[in-house]
């Protein structure tokens, strides 16, 4: 596991003086509707203290107001049940390093078609895009949305899963053989990144799975995979500018890590992982794992997804930066 650890320090650019805000990601939320305000800013809130310079949130007219006001920080559209929201979202594509498709989106059926558009038009632009929550009801219902699409990484619960499998493999979920279970999703989706949330947390391209099964705490509050999905948005991205065709990725981390040029370090990548996103999963369960144990430290049963997030800079040193 510590190998591993030390891939996601690798893939972590470096705090340099010379660069501009946004560099070190813009990341945005598609989610939060009348029901969920908390999901898509526990996403948001999360990537900014990860360490993205810029979280936009993209959520309905009637969520925005509620999100802006849990926080100064987020950017907030309300463009999500608009007529033209696709168009609206599009717009900021450009701008955007990566994407995170479900916390609190709902299943609204207007709010998932606008969803599926907005999967559609990342994919044109190769955005990597995290799917999570109801992101992952609209895939059980449409997988050829994403399936073969490389550059997306799906993070369900055991709920998510076991839809997922049911739809994709026409069986129900084998209680005995979890790694199975996940290779096989991950490859009947075109191997694309499944991350298997629960006690351990198993992570599959359909070729390898990693598990992380760093210690976190028995509380189990709503929230935690919000942490999880919005962690992953930034290093998602992180460790696809460490990919080979990436040379602004190359000059980051031959900044950061004065032992390892950036090559070696992509041979490294490829060796022990083969898939970059494979290194950032682990990151970002073993981080909200983390969370999860500081905050439980302090508060117990009494512990909320709000704590967690206020352990994510120091979680985040003690694992990646010491
Ligand atoms: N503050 C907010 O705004 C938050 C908003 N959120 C948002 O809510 C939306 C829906 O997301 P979701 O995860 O609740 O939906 P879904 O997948 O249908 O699961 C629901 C049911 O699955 C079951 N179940 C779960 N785990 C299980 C297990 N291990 N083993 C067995 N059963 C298990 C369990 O069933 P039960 O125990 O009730 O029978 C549970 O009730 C989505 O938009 C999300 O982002 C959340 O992010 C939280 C914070
Ligand atoms: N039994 C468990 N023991 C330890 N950690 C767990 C356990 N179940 C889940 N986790 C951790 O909690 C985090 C969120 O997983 P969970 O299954 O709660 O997601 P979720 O249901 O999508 O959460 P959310 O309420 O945000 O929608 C993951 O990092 C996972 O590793
Ligand atoms: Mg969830």
């Amino acid at each position: 596991m510590e190998n591993i650890f030390q891939l996601v320090r690798n893939v972590i650019p470096p705090l340099a003086g010379k660069k501009h805000k946004g560099q070190d990601g813009r990341i945005g939320i598609i989610g939060g509707c009348q029901e969920y305000t908390g999901a898509p800013y526990f996403a948001a809130i999360t990537a900014l203290k990860v360490g993205a310079d810029l979280s936009h949130v993209f959520c309905t007219k009637d969520a925005a107001t509620v999100i802006k006001s849990y926080s100064p920080e987020l950017i907030v559209h309300p463009v999500l049940d608009s007529p033209n929201a696709v168009h609206e979202v599009e717009k900021w594509l450009p701008r955007l390093h990566s994407i995170v498709i479900g916390p609190g989106l709902g299943r609204n059926d207007v709010l998932l078609e606008n969803a599926k558009g907005i999967i559609e038009k990342s994919k044109v632009k190769g955005i990597p895009i995290v799917i999570d929550a109801d992101g992952l009801w609209l895939i059980s219902q449409q997988p050829s949305l994403i399936q073969g699409y490389q550059r997306a990484i799906l993070t369900p619960n055991y709920m998510e899963f076991s839809r997922l499998y049911e739809a994709m493999l026409r069986d129900p979920v084998d209680s005995n053989d979890h790694h199975g279970c996940v290779l096989r999703l991950s490859q009947a989706m075109g191997n694309l990144t499944v991350v298997q949330k629960g006690e351990r947390d198993l992570i599959s391209d359909g070729e390898k799975v990693l598990v992380c099964s760093h210690e976190g705490s028995s509380r189990r509050c709503g929230g935690q995979g919000d942490l999880l999905s919005g962690s992953l948005g930034v290093l998602a991205h992180w460790a696809f500018l460490a990919g080979p065709e990436k040379t602004n990725g190359y000059d980051c981390i031959s900044d950061s890590s004065s032992q390892m040029n950036p090559l070696s370090l992509w041979q490294l990548l490829q060796k022990c992982c083969q898939n970059p996103f494979l290194v950032a999963a682990f990151g970002a369960c073993s981080l909200t794992r983390q969370c999860n144990n500081q905050a439980f430290q302090k508060f117990g049963r009494s512990m909320t997804a709000s704590d967690m997030v206020s352990e994510v800079g120091t979680a985040f040193n003690k694992l990646f930066e010491t």
